[in-house]
């Protein structure tokens, strides 16, 4: 973590100008004054430089006395990131004395990113010795009900599920309110609120540039956006009706219990899809075209395609929920843009270290549907430490982010500090290895991802 917020800090500084606010090295000359904040922030990175340099020094050293315990590849890896820091530091000093063109553009970046990655991997390794780098044994996906098949017999492990549409005897408002409530959880609703602050934060990363964000984009965008979502989430639930069945998380879906019947479902699913489409074109067609892909992704290529038939099918995935970053882009700008991009990034490499999670709390339940999640496939051992190089890879985008546009310290501290909890969670995971672990983790990640999308917009926004 102290790797990860000299990068954050580094990248801060960059953005900052700080070379400019202090030109000399090892110290910056002249006073330290709260008035010049560049200043600040080129003495914060040096300080943080010194404090993480003993850090990874005393790490080494320990990691060298217990060597008998250690494992060689971790050993290596250290080796890798104490190298590097000398490395490093000679980088920064050249670049803050003014040599910056005798350097390839962002090399010390670049060398920050490596040790970060190093020190990283070499956690992995030593949490997780005993991971299995071969599939786990006598896993197979289980002979399913292929997800289109509606002929209503129950497959063989299935639960046979019975129908819960309210009697009819009960009083009318009764029976409105759970058909209300019973469409209105097809729409997957507790995603809402993060894939619309994933389209808020486009939004707002476009606006920092030319065009001006009006009430208008925001409310269309956000409007589309939950209409274009519950379309997904509809079209999901009749698509895995019969796996849902069989899964205890899922058992109670409206369409699995056939409270609601696939062909009003599917004509929910296309009213949804098309008002969402009708606002999304009062934007622009690109905001649209998106728009339409998303949901077609989502239902089609993940549901049908990648969730049944590969272990990556959470990773390819997770194009799906980045989506909407570049909607949110494109709402404001009518194009495609780097920012928007790199958004989109941060987010689909944050989709395995956000659900990896669930799909170890859920082990069992998915085997039991017959999906080839990464513990059912591959262990428990690997996914905790796919959750780590994930999560990783999440905080280096967020820092390629900051680099990419003007976001300042609003977001570098959140990136850092949730970034921690984040990463101190996953930790936790690793060592315990419980269920309450990994919702634990599972949370976190919520928490990470929500709070960087609301520094994102408040850090374009309002300062
Ligand atoms: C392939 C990609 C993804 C998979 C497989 C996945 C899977 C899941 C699952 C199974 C749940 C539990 C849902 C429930 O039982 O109600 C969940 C919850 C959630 N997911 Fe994801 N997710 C993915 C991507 C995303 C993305 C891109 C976002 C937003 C940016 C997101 C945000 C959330 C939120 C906010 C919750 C609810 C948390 C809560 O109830 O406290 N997910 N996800
Ligand atoms: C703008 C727009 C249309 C965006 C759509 C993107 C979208 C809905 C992304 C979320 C992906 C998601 C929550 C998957 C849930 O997994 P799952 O379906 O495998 O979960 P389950 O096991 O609960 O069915």
């Amino acid at each position: 973590m102290g790797a990860y917020l000299l990068v954050a800090a580094g990248a801060t500084a960059a953005v900052a100008d700080a070379a400019r606010a202090c030109s000399s090295w090892p110290v910056c000359r002249g006073p330290l004054t709260l008035a010049d904040p560049a200043l600040l922030i080129a003495w914060g990175h040096r300080v943080a430089a010194l404090l993480v340099g003993v850090l990874a020094l005393a790490t080494a050293v320990a990691a060298v006395r217990d060597r008998a315990a250690i494992r060689g590849r971790v050993l290596a890896a250290l080796a890798l990131g104490l190298v590097l820091f000398p490395v490093q530091v000679a980088i920064g000093a050249v670049v803050v004395t003014g040599g910056a063109a005798a350097l390839p553009t962002g090399a010390h970046l670049f060398v920050g990113m490596v040790l970060f990655t190093a020190l990283i991997v070499a956690l992995a390794w030593q949490l997780e010795p005993e991971a299995p780098d071969t599939p786990e044994e006598g896993w197979a996906v289980e002979p399913g009900v292929d997800a289109d098949d509606d002929s209503g017999t129950p497959g063989e492990n299935e639960a046979v599920a019975e129908p819960t549409t309210a009697p009819s005897d009960l009083p009318l408002r009764t029976r409105v309110t759970a058909t209300v409530s019973a469409y209105f959880r097809l729409t997957k609703p507790r995603l809402m609120w993060l894939l619309c602050l994933v389209a808020a934060a486009g939004m707002a990363l476009a606006s920092t540039g030319a065009p001006e964000l009006t009430v208008r984009t925001v409310v269309l965008t956000l409007g589309g956006g939950v209409l274009a979502i519950g379309a997904s989430g509809t079209f999901n639930h009749v698509l895995e009706r019969e796996k849902d069945k069989k899964m205890d998380r899922t058992s109670d879906r409206p369409i699995a219990t056939h409270q609601i019947p696939v062909r009003r479902a599917v004509a929910f699913g296309l009213t949804l899809a098309a008002a969402s489409l009708v606002v999304f074109a009062q934007l622009n067609a690109l905001a649209a075209a998106l728009g339409l892909s998303a949901i077609l992704f989502y239902s089609v290529v993940y549901t049908l395609v990648l969730k049944p038939n590969t272990v990556q099918n959470t990773v390819i995935g997770g194009f799906a929920g980045a989506l909407p970053a570049l909607i949110g882009w494109a709402a404001v700008t009518g194009e495609f843009g780097l920012a928007g991009a790199a958004l989109a990034g941060v987010i689909f490499l944050w989709t395995p270290a956000h659900f990896y999670n669930l799909a170890l709390a859920y082990k069992d339940d998915y085997a039991k549907g017959g999906f080839p999640m990464m513990p059912v496939v591959r262990g428990e051992a690997v996914t905790r430490k796919h959750i780590l190089y994930y999560l990783a890879a999440t905080l280096l985008a967020a820092v390629a982010l900051a680099e990419l546009t003007t976001l300042g310290w609003v977001y570098a501290a959140t990136t850092c500090l949730f970034g921690g909890v984040f990463l101190w969670a996953v930790l936790r995971l690793h060592r315990e290895r419980t269920e309450s672990a990994a919702f634990r983790a599972f949370h976190a990640s919520n928490a990470y991802l929500g709070t960087l999308l609301i520094a994102i917009v408040v850090d374009a926004l309002a300062i």
